[in-house]
């Protein structure tokens, strides 16, 4: 419009014609958001009488009606459906009309500085790879944008080396001299034997057959620059991505492929690190990893992208040299992507490793449906939903295609035979979906101002309302009325060109303000996100903060770990020497015990030695005094029997017995009971001592036989005292027969139990064998005669209640027996004896 006008206005045409300032790519028309554009393509069916489920219905619709085959027939929801795209190529479409319809746009945009993406969608067979690379003779989308870049940059294309891939997703530029050294040391490394033969090697996949190149070209190529052509070639294989084009090195020529990790550059576009970028084309295609399925022998099972980077930069002000400065450089990607088929496990029989990629290629697929399907919703329903691009390594690299880095376009390919429409249905919705997915265009890419153009050359062409003024001058009244007449067209020709000017500048005041605004609309967005991305900066800041000081914390910690295990390694060095020494002292200790212990065993037999030999002879004065004492009392006896002749011999024994009894026990302890024996009558003393008698004297052959009933185990009390049955018969088990057995006269059961001061008291209960009337014999109990052994140390505390220190001295007790006798009446034995046998 602007210039439209100027055709018609006078300006002052400057003396040198400048060259225009670069043209800004930025399209005011352009709307901020598009959708997804869809295309299908149909596939000729491999045999001419196949049947289809495919009808085109006109240019931009198609129809599939499910056969009697598939799914939706048997479950008896089959019906025909519609879908509709931007343009539908049906089978008979040639390469080139698809190229022109879907390729040829997004490359205009590239070679004007914007990025755009493409890729093929559809079942395993489709025709995907068909429709991208094509055939030796027919090229597909990918030879054909080669050939269309070629064609329209030309003579524009940069010397080689002039731009140089920083390795960061961005560009270097250097002079035409440095290039030129760099193409020398090339091609000094070229004529290497060994590299030749592997150039040879790798070159073989290319284009070397006969192929019609396409011929023709993008025309509104920006003709004050240069540019650079950069390819790199990936593939995404069980969600790890591999650089197509990765040199091997001269003594690994087979080496497997090394996953290249995904990085973000610094403005947040996401790239592959360290992915080769070269000017050579169709390098990769031999190592693309194909698998043989059942369906197809050339089915690809990795995702594969083919980018194209164009890198521009502008001419100096006269042409004649590139502005060597990084920020004048512009990029441009188009990514070309043949995805893998989206087929069924169970259809083409796939097993191991085969599910593993059927698996990975299915998840890849259904992240990139996710993230069309979030991004619809989000912007019907003005959602904020996470987009999950993160989710497999496909929609990651292209998240920032979604996010209005470029133009994005699909191609859905579609194999017609009856046997695949239950797979293709869900592709032709989901190509629906995607079709309503809107795309952020990017607002502008405005080449930076290199502020040349302002000083050199003033561009500004002079306004003026009209030519100079006619002469005023006139000679004649005619001659004035002429004068009148041109100074009033000429007022009116000015008067029209002010107005004319006044309603430009209306209409220029229109546009500017609407690029103002829509400026106004990008710095809000530039300032939102310089205000997320200061956010990010800060986080992150804080992060390195908080590692700093988490570092210097097990910096600090690891110091006092050290000196902690220097302390220790010191302490477990002077323990084993302790320990060491222990040992030493230890065995020394031992050979001193075992000395000491033979020297005290050798003291302990001679004492015990010299003990027996004391004791024997002590025995010995005894047994002298007590015979000496009882050849007294015999003869008393004797003498006495002679006196009283009555006197019973027994009675005398039984004297005589007790009397000696009462000699071994100690005289004040028996003193009283001798006053008591004395009172009584001499017949009943006999009868109730008779039982108490301890016999040292009594012949063999004389007094009442006993039945000596004692337990299995008894504890020999081992005293000198012992019971007086002299002619006895011992029992363990007592049996009726013992009783009734004429000759015994006399029963004693032994028994042995603790006491209530926890010693072994052994008792002895004695009764007299009586006939019954019945024939038979029973038991009458008498006596019990109860033998306590105690610690002679104790006797005094128990016996006399005093205060637990012992009143007799050592060599008393000893002297005394150490054997009591206690006598409880017969009635209490009986009822003893009684209870012990219940
Ligand atoms: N439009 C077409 N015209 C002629 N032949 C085609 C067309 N589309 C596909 N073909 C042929 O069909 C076969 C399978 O096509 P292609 O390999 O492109 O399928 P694909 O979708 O890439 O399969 P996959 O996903 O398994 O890689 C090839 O032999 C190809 O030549």
């Amino acid at each position: 419009m602007f210039q439209r006008a100027m055709k018609e206005v006078y300006y002052t045409p400057v003396e040198k014609k400048p060259r225009l300032a670069p043209k800004p790519y930025t399209c005011p028309e352009m709307p901020l958001k598009e959708p997804v554009s869809v295309f299908c393509r149909i596939r000729p069916p491999e045999d001419d009488n196949e049947d289809a489920f495919t009808t085109p219905v006109d240019s931009r619709t198609v129809k599939l009606t499910p056969p009697v085959t598939s799914f939706a027939f048997r479950n008896g929801s089959a019906k025909e459906q519609l879908f509709r795209f931007k343009h539908v190529f049906a089978s008979d479409a040639s390469q080139k009309e698809v190229f022109d319809h879907v390729a040829k746009p997004l490359i205009g945009d590239l070679l004007n500085g914007k990025n755009g993406l493409l890729f093929v969608y559809g079942i395993t067979g489709s025709g995907k790879t068909y429709t991208m690379e094509g055939t030796r003779s027919d090229g597909g989308i990918l030879r054909r944008t080669i050939d269309v870049i070629f064609n329209s940059i030309n003579k524009l294309q940069s010397m080689k080396y002039v731009f140089k891939p920083d390795r960061m997703n961005g560009f270097e530029i250097q002079s035409e001299a440095d290039a030129m050294l760099d193409r020398q040391r090339i091609d000094v490394m070229k004529s290497n034997r060994r590299y030749a033969r592997y150039r040879k090697e790798v070159s073989g996949s290319q284009d070397s057959y006969e192929r019609i190149p396409d011929s023709s070209h993008i025309g509104n190529v920006d003709e004050d620059n240069v540019y650079g052509v950069f390819v790199n070639y990936l593939e995404i294989y069980n969600n790890y991505i591999y650089d197509l084009l990765e040199e091997f090195s001269e003594n690994n020529m087979v080496k497997d492929l090394q996953s290249k990790i995904l990085r973000e550059d610094s403005k947040r576009n996401m790239y592959v690190h360290g992915c080769t970028e070269v000017e050579v084309l169709a390098k990769g295609q031999k190592r693309r990893k194909v698998a043989h399925t059942r369906l197809n022998c050339e089915s690809s099972r990795s995702h594969s992208i083919f980018n194209v980077r164009i890198v521009q930069a502008p001419h100096d002000a006269q042409g004649e040299a590139i502005v060597m400065d990084k920020a004048a450089i512009i990029t441009s990607q188009f990514s070309m992507v043949d995805l893998a088929g989206s087929e069924r496990n169970n259809r083409t029989k796939a097993t191991g490793e085969r599910i593993k990629e059927a698996g990975n290629i299915n998840n890849s697929l259904m992240a990139l449906r996710q993230c069309i399907e979030c991004l619809r919703e989000n912007q019907l329903n003005r959602g904020t939903r996470k987009v999950p691009y993160r989710e497999s390594k496909l929609t990651h690299y292209f998240k920032n295609y979604f996010e209005g880095e470029g133009k994005v376009n699909m191609i859905v390919c579609v194999n017609p035979k009856l046997e695949n429409y239950d797979e293709t249905l869900p592709v032709m919705k989901f190509a629906e979906l995607a079709s309503e997915v809107q795309v952020h265009r990017p607002a502008s890419s405005v080449r930076p101002d290199l502020g040349f153009t302002p000083e050199i050359v003033d561009i500004t062409p002079v306004y003026s309302l009209a030519p100079s003024w006619p002469t005023m001058e006139y000679t004649s009244e005619s001659s004035f009325e002429e004068m009148v007449e041109n100074l009033k067209i000429y007022l009116q020709k000015r008067l029209a060109t002010k107005e004319k000017f006044n309603s430009e500048l209306s209409e220029q005041r229109i546009n500017v303000r609407e690029r103002i605004m829509e400026m106004e609309k990008e710095n809000v967005y530039l300032r939102q996100e310089s205000g997320s991305l200061r956010s990010l900066y800060d986080d992150a800041m804080k992060k390195v903060k908080h590692y700093e000081s988490l570092l210097l914390n097990a910096e600090a910690d690891n110091d006092s770990l050290q000196r902690k295990l220097t302390e220790y390694i010191t302490i477990v060095d002077d323990y084993n020497q302790a320990c060491e020494e222990r040992d030493m002292a230890k065995s020394q200790g031992q050979l001193e015990k075992q000395r000491m212990k033979a020297r005290l065993k050798a003291k302990l037999e001679a004492e015990r030695e010299k003990l027996a030999r004391e004791m024997r002879t002590k025995l010995k004065e005894q047994k002298g005094q007590l015979k000496s004492q009882m050849y007294v009392t015999q003869v008393k006896a004797l003498q006495a029997m002679f006196d009283n002749p009555q006197t019973p011999a027994v009675k005398d024994n039984s004297k005589g017995s007790h009397s000696v009894k009462r000699s071994l026990s100690d005289p004040k302890v028996n003193e009283p009971t001798n006053n008591a024996m004395d009172s009584e009558s001499p017949p009943a003393r006999i009868a109730t001592r008779q039982q108490h008698r301890r016999s040292l004297s009594q012949g063999a052959n004389v007094g009442p036989v006993w039945i000596d009933h004692r337990p299995d185990q008894v504890v020999e009390p081992g005293t000198l005292l012992q019971p007086n049955m002299p002619r006895r018969r011992s029992v363990r088990l007592l049996k009726s027969e013992d009783i009734e057995s004429k000759k015994a006269s006399h029963y004693c059961l032994t028994t042995q139990g603790e006491d209530s001061s926890g010693e072994i008291a052994t008792k002895m209960y004695k009764g007299n064998i009586l006939p019954t009337v019945g024939g038979g014999a029973q038991v009458v109990f008498q006596d019990v005669e109860i033998l306590k052994q105690k610690d002679p140390l104790d006797v005094c505390a128990v016996k006399r209640g005093c205060d637990g220190a012992p009143k007799v001295d050592l060599q008393t007790l000893q002297n005394r027996c150490a054997v009591g006798l206690t006598s409880v009446s017969a009635s209490q034995a009986t009822s003893y004896a009684k209870k012990m046998r219940k």
